[in-house]
């Protein structure tokens, strides 16, 4: 059987959009392990969708090497992996949930949550669509075009992440979310990551609830990435002192950074909703 050292694997990853004069990445390569989460960071426009996409296959790399579970995205037999030696079953290579799945149709129909979640193999992933259905507080009996917008989210979510995978590449899709939801999707993730086969590459801006989060993170400007940072060794919180205000940031010799105790308001607004919900954990 031949092992696959990495989740994925990205050598000099050029790529420019058709029509097109400069490209949206550069130069990229990337070693992502299994068993781990990473997080891509950069502001609007620097490429971190173009990247996930083409780690899903959405989009085809003329230009460099990328593999996912040691397969090109692209090539038909990623599309899914043979329950052969697996424990963990039915596995897909990769699934990507971003902005243009957010708005699939079928969200917004006069259509029983029951029925839409059995529609795409339920009862095969019982076990796990239970589990999901529990994390994410989903009423079975909910109809989609009576949902909020967030409940909506969630149902989507369970949909998304109903099927196991080896790397799941999430383009912010918990921007309707309320703090209960997304850290509960977060430890989810976070559980998945330790105890099967698989890891998640997580492109946002939201960082609530994100501290004890990754343990890789890449930083893009412009289609390059700039920064790496193993975030266990690399980076530290430290008790805010005179020198320092809140969040601020010292880079350190070598790849080390330091950032000073954050007052954020996520702790509180956790605590708050979790006593609006009478939940006790
Ligand atoms: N379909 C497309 N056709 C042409 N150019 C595109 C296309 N999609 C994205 N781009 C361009 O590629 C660059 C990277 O865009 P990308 O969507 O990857 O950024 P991003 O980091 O995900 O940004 P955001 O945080 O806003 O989601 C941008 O300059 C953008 O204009």
């Amino acid at each position: 059987m031949t092992v696959i050292s990495y989740a994925v694997e990205i050598e000099d990853l050029t790529y420019t959009f058709p029509g097109k004069k400069e490209a949206a990445l550069k130069d990229v390569t990337m070693q992502i392990p299994w068993n781990t989460r990473t997080l891509v960071i950069g502001s609007n426009g620097a490429g971190k969708s173009t990247l996930l996409k083409l780690l899903s296959g959405k989009h085809l790399c003329l230009n460099g090497k990328i593999q996912v579970n040691g397969l090109d995205p692209f090539s038909p037999l990623s599309m899914h992996l043979p329950n052969n030696d697996e424990a963990d079953g039915d596995v897909q290579v990769s699934t990507y949930l971003g902005t243009e799945w957010c708005h699939m149709n079928i969200i917004n129909r006069d259509i029983g949550v029951l029925e839409l979640l059995e529609s795409i193999g339920l009862k095969h992933f019982q076990k796990r669509g239970d589990l999901l259905c529990d994390i994410l507080e989903i009423d079975l009996e909910w109809r989609m075009h009576q949902l909020s917008d967030g409940q909506k989210r969630r149902v989507q979510l369970v949909m998304g992440l109903l099927k196991p995978w080896r790397v799941l590449l999430l383009d912010e899709v918990t921007v309707d979310l309320d703090v209960i939801a997304r850290s509960r999707l977060l430890d989810f993730l976070k559980m998945e990551t330790e105890t099967r086969k698989c890891s998640v590459v997580y492109a946002t801006h939201i960082f609530d609830g994100l501290a004890q989060w990754p343990d890789n993170i890449y930083h893009i400007k412009d289609g390059r990435l700039l920064d790496k940072l193993d975030y266990k060794k690399d980076v530290e919180f430290t008790i805010s002192n005179e020198k320092y205000t809140n969040g601020d940031v010292t880079f350190n010799k070598g790849s080390h950074i330091s950032i000073s105790k954050v007052n954020s308001l996520h702790p509180l607004a956790l605590a708050w909703l979790k006593r609006d919900n009478n939940i006790n954990e």
